[in-house]
């Protein structure tokens, strides 16, 4: 059974059909390339996914579950968990506290004072203070902790995020375009980081504009045009199909 399902998925802004009974499905463990030309509906489709949009139509179904429209919070709880374009952090907090705050919060006891929280509570602060310590860490951003997030570069700021998304333990995670203004060393440096989360089980879906490192990373490429499924996958092959060419000369 494929950890994430998507039948027959339409949405339509205005009169513009942005994605037009788009199916796609991803088996656990895969590491799936999403690309298409400008307006394709890539976007649209992990904002389906991932509960931001509701579609029309169509149905969205995770490990098993119908969850078409559910909020993107319950997601993350379930393991359904989202990277944007425009990175998300809070320019005003530190690395570090940027990192604690993506852990979810189940009981709201941060607005709790000190003194009444219970010795779990207390605990569980504890165990989210050294998960976002050892993954400041991994991601090499140790010097950086207690720097706002706002002086970082284009490509720190990507290593954050993928840090900050981390917190939410995902067993799928959808990668919007990571890559995106970051410099060729740090883009090998977060392929290589998603590489090892795949490596590791972690199932990942990547939309990328960048079709040279994507094809590099993916198992397995979807190629989107006007909201439908144009091209679908090994990577070599697919970026040789005449039909995924013309959409691109065609842009
Ligand atoms: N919230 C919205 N309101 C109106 N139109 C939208 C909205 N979101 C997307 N669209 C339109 O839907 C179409 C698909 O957009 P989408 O962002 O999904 O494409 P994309 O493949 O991600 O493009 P890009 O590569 O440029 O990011 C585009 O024509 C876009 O203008």
């Amino acid at each position: 059974m494929s950890l994430l399902d998507v039948d027959g998925l339409t949405k339509t802004f205005g009169g513009l059909r942005a994605l037009d009974d788009l199916s796609v499905a991803v088996d656990r463990g895969e590491l799936v390339g999403v690309m298409g030309p400008n307006g394709a509906g890539k976007s649209t489709f992990f904002n389906c996914v991932s509960g931001v949009v509701t579609p029309d139509a169509g149905r969205v179904t995770f490990d098993g579950r119908d969850v078409t429209g559910d909020p993107p919070e319950t997601l993350a709880k379930s393991g359904l968990v989202r990277t944007f374009q425009q990175t998300r952090e809070l320019e005003t907090m530190t690395v570090r506290d940027n990192v604690r705050l993506a852990a979810p919060d189940q009981r709201g006891e941060r607005t709790l004072p000190a003194l009444l929280r219970t010795s779990g509570m207390q605990d569980e602060e504890r165990a989210v203070r050294e998960r976002a310590d050892d993954l400041i860490a991994a991601f090499e951003l140790d010097h950086l902790r207690d720097e706002y997030s706002g002086a970082l570069s284009g490509g720190q700021r990507k290593l954050l995020e993928l840090a900050r998304v981390l917190m939410l333990d995902p067993d799928l995670l959808l990668l919007d375009e990571p890559f995106a203004g970051v410099n060729p060393t740090l883009t090998n440096d977060i392929a290589d980081r998603v590489r090892g989360l795949n490596d590791d089980g972690m199932t990942v879906v990547i939309i990328e504009h960048e079709l040279e490192t994507l094809t590099d990373l993916v198992d397995r490429l979807v190629v989107l045009q006007q909201g439908s499924l144009l091209v679908e996958g090994d990577p070599a092959t697919v970026v040789e199909d005449p039909r995924v060419i013309e959409a691109y000369l065609g842009e």
